[in-house]
């Protein structure tokens, strides 16, 4: 819709409102398709959950980085047939190169790696939060942008990294009041996959467009992915191998089929075990099924899903030690996992475990006529020195003053009156208790 140009807003007195506006072209006002704006309360949900992020990556000791959300685009070319890199928002900018706002984060994070090189001792753990892009059909009508937080670990081999970027995640969980019934995170290792081609003698080169396929299962029919699968010259002999071996929801059976001694199996079972001492068994659960569907990954994965079953996944990650190799340099073991900003509000609001974030001021500091507009900035300077949030207020009727100090939670109205600033005090009004009394200008705290 386009708005009309009409007067902005001011509530209050009618005396202070601006002239409407002169009658002009007018933009449409709404953000680009499948963009969203953030205005304060909204702002104040997603500062929340970003600073729930930091406090989990603060407390796993990450630190924290930050990368251009425009990149190169042969960062993102890869030729599996991804989703993410079929949806590439990119473009050519006005130097002729070929850019891309990032689908993903993990291709900015490898990229940093490899340009700091020796200057960096391993493991790394690093995070971020940051928007990334994809460039939907109309059709759809989907989102084309969100958050997300991202954990990388760079230089740890052992299955240690998944353990503790699943804690990372359970810690978040906990924090935001979801629990273990409410959200299951079930895992599986690519090595299944590799061990089952292996198996059927499949080529190498077909690994990765496997992956993204059986990716697809629950979202296409087992014919459709059967048939994918045949289109990409599997036998159909391997394609019920495959399909058979990732119904398996267990870890002994798993080793039944493939055999002990398989890496897939003792890294599962170490990650399994992991879980015990860290408290977060009853989060895991194994399934087979689980590859997600970037083509990078090559050894754990894991997804966390609410146990409703309405939404998609909430988060999702893994293992990928030879990334880094496909960017033309020596590899480096990495796991890490991306942590989106919308699915996870959806959960919280069915479960009811939004927070109330209405806007809290501590101190309102108002003049009481037009010559103490002096005095109340040094007032409102000296306490907002002091640490307190003052909203300096000047040109309203005190009956509007009182009703925005309720509106704002205000805890405190200082007025600033001729008299009493004549003796060097103000006039202080609690709020909650609608006490008042005066106090002596430089002695306010
Ligand atoms: N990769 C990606 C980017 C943007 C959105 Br919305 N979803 C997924």
């Amino acid at each position: 819709c386009v708005a009309s140009p009409t007067a902005l807003a001011t509530s209050g007195d009618s005396s202070s409102s601006p002239a409407p506006m002169a009658q002009s072209a007018v933009v449409d006002v709404n953000p680009p398709r499948g963009t969203r704006d953030f205005p304060p309360e909204e702002m104040r949900l997603r500062s929340w959950l970003f600073d729930n992020f930091r406090e989990v990556s603060r407390s796993m000791a990450f630190e924290e980085v930050d990368f251009p959300v425009l990149e190169s685009e042969a960062l993102f070319i890869r030729k599996a047939g991804e989703e993410i890199t079929q949806q590439l928002y990119n473009f050519e900018d006005k130097g002729g190169r070929r850019v891309v706002l990032r689908p993903e984060i993990t291709p900015s994070l490898a990229r940093l790696v490899i340009k700091q090189g020796k200057s960096v001792s391993l493991p790394l753990k690093w995070f971020t939060i940051g928007q990334c892009w994809r460039y939907e059909r109309m059709t759809r009508g989907r989102r084309r942008e969100h958050y997300q937080w991202n954990m990388d670990i760079f230089g740890m081999p052992k299955v240690r990294a998944e353990a503790e970027l699943i804690q990372a995640i359970v810690l978040l969980f906990e924090r935001l009041g979801i629990t273990s019934s409410d959200v299951g995170i079930r895992l599986s290792s690519r090595k299944v996959l590799q061990a089952v081609l292996d198996m059927y003698s499949v080529p190498q080169h077909l690994f990765t467009q496997v992956c993204v396929i059986v990716d697809k299962l629950g979202k296409l029919s087992r014919e459709e992915i059967e048939k994918e699968l045949i289109s990409t010259g599997l036998s159909s002999e391997a394609v019920q191998g495959i399909i058979e071996v990732l119904s398996l929801k267990s870890l002994d059976k798993l080793e039944e089929v493939l055999g002990s001694g398989v890496e897939a199996v003792a890294d599962l079972k170490k990650l399994f075990s992991f879980a015990e001492q860290y408290g977060y068994a009853d989060w895991i659960c194994f399934d087979a099924s689980v590859v997600r569907g970037l083509a990078y990954y090559t050894g754990i994965v894991f997804e966390a899903f609410d146990r409703e079953g309405e939404l998609r996944a909430i988060c999702g990650g893994g293992r990928y030690d030879r990334l880094l190799s496909t960017f033309g340099t020596e590899d480096v073991p990495a796991c890490g996992f991306g942590f989106g900003d919308a699915v996870i509000v959806e959960l919280l609001k069915e479960k009811g475990l939004l927070p109330d974030l209405s806007r809290q001021i501590d101190d309102i500091v108002f003049p009481l006529d037009e010559e103490l507009e002096g005095p109340a900035s040094s007032v409102a300077s000296s306490l907002r020195k002091k640490g307190r949030s003052v909203d300096l207020v000047e040109d309203k009727r005190l009956k509007w003053v009182f009703k925005h100090a309720e509106r704002i939670n205000a805890s405190r109205l200082i007025l600033v009156g001729k008299s009493e600033w004549e003796r060097g005090m103000v006039r202080v009004k609690i709020l909650s208790t609608r006490e008042e009394f005066e106090v002596k200008a430089g002695e306010l705290q």
